[in-house]
């Protein structure tokens, strides 16, 4: 007799820990959940059923993947991000939680220090676009303009702009940085980022999930991991109006950007904020030109 779903669930949970994942029953129930297809609820129920001989080979398939060290999302193919979820995949960095505090900032503090108007928001490095689709959908009547160097990403936050129903919204650039922009800087009100700020020499000892699956130029902040705040401070700097500039950053990397930000004529207020588990997590530029 073939097995049932609960005991394929007990040979993938072992399967996962004899690989050495750290959580393997959640990851288990996960990924059979997202393979069958169905809910928490429904799963529980699934248990008795047959498990059907044509399933063992791609859900092994799943199964080897992630024992490989590929991270679960790009296996499933979606991360949760502000209450949404985006497609992933091995050309865009996962949506992490903290760059949700990012956008909240952005909530927060741009109306408040610009007014409550149209305003227009540039996304450096979109990557899945989860900040640039987020602030289109919180805010309709924002006018948002997403970059990537990487032509896959931008495909891919496209795409993700699409099942939000807000793709003609945005704008789309592939570029690098605001060059693209640069005739058009007097238009933005406010710059966000989320750049690659992980100096070149760190990456290889960052965790095998992060360093061998996700995109390089995601990660890749140069030398010291400053060069994307350098260029993009330098290239904001070119205009003098009122606007907000607002960074995600490394945790030790506050003091140093908060300086480049403060180099801005104007930006006479600079702020360091904290993420939930109290690390740097974000600079905050406020110039009033
Ligand atoms: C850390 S990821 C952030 C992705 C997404 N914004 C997020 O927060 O999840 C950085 C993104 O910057 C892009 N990137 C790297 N260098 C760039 C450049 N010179 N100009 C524009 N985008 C760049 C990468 O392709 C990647 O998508």
């Amino acid at each position: 007799m073939g097995m049932n779903v609960r005991e394929a669930f007990q040979r993938a949970s072992s399967f996962l820990r004899g690989a050495g994942v750290e959580s393997p029953e959640f990851e288990a129930e996960l990924l059979l959940r997202r393979f069958l297809g169905v809910d928490r609820a429904r799963f529980f129920l699934l248990f008795r059923d047959p498990w059907q001989e044509e399933w063992t080979a791609p859900f092994q398939n799943w199964l080897n993947r992630r024992a490989a060290g590929e991270p679960l999302q790009y296996i499933i193919g979606d991360q949760e991000f502000y209450g949404r979820l985006f497609q992933v995949n091995p050309s865009v960095l996962i949506p992490r939680p903290e760059t949700e505090g990012l956008v909240e900032t952005v909530l927060e503090e741009a109306e408040r220090f610009l007014g409550k108007r149209a305003l227009h928001v540039v996304d450096v490095g979109t990557g899945s676009g989860a900040i640039a689709i987020t602030l289109a959908l919180e805010k309709p009547e924002w006018q948002v303009t997403a970059i990537d160097l990487s032509s896959e990403a931008l495909a891919t936050a496209k795409d993700n702009a699409h099942r939000h129903g807000v793709k003609e919204k945005i704008t789309w650039i592939h570029g690098s940085y605001l060059t693209p922009l640069l005739p058009d800087l007097p238009t933005i009100d406010v710059l966000v980022s989320n750049p690659p700020y992980i100096p070149s020499a760190v990456i290889p000892a960052l965790e095998k999930q992060v360093q061998a699956f996700e995109p390089r130029l995601a990660l890749d902040g140069g030398e010291d991991g400053l060069e994307p705040y350098r260029v993009l401070t330098e290239q904001f700097g070119k205009w003098s109006g009122k606007r907000l500039v607002c960074f995600e950053i490394g945790a030790d990397q506050g003091g140093e950007v908060a300086g480049l930000v403060k180099k801005i004529s104007g930006a006479e207020r600079v702020e360091i904020r904290q993420d939930l588990a109290g690390r740097d997590r974000v600079v905050i530029g406020f110039i009033s030109g």
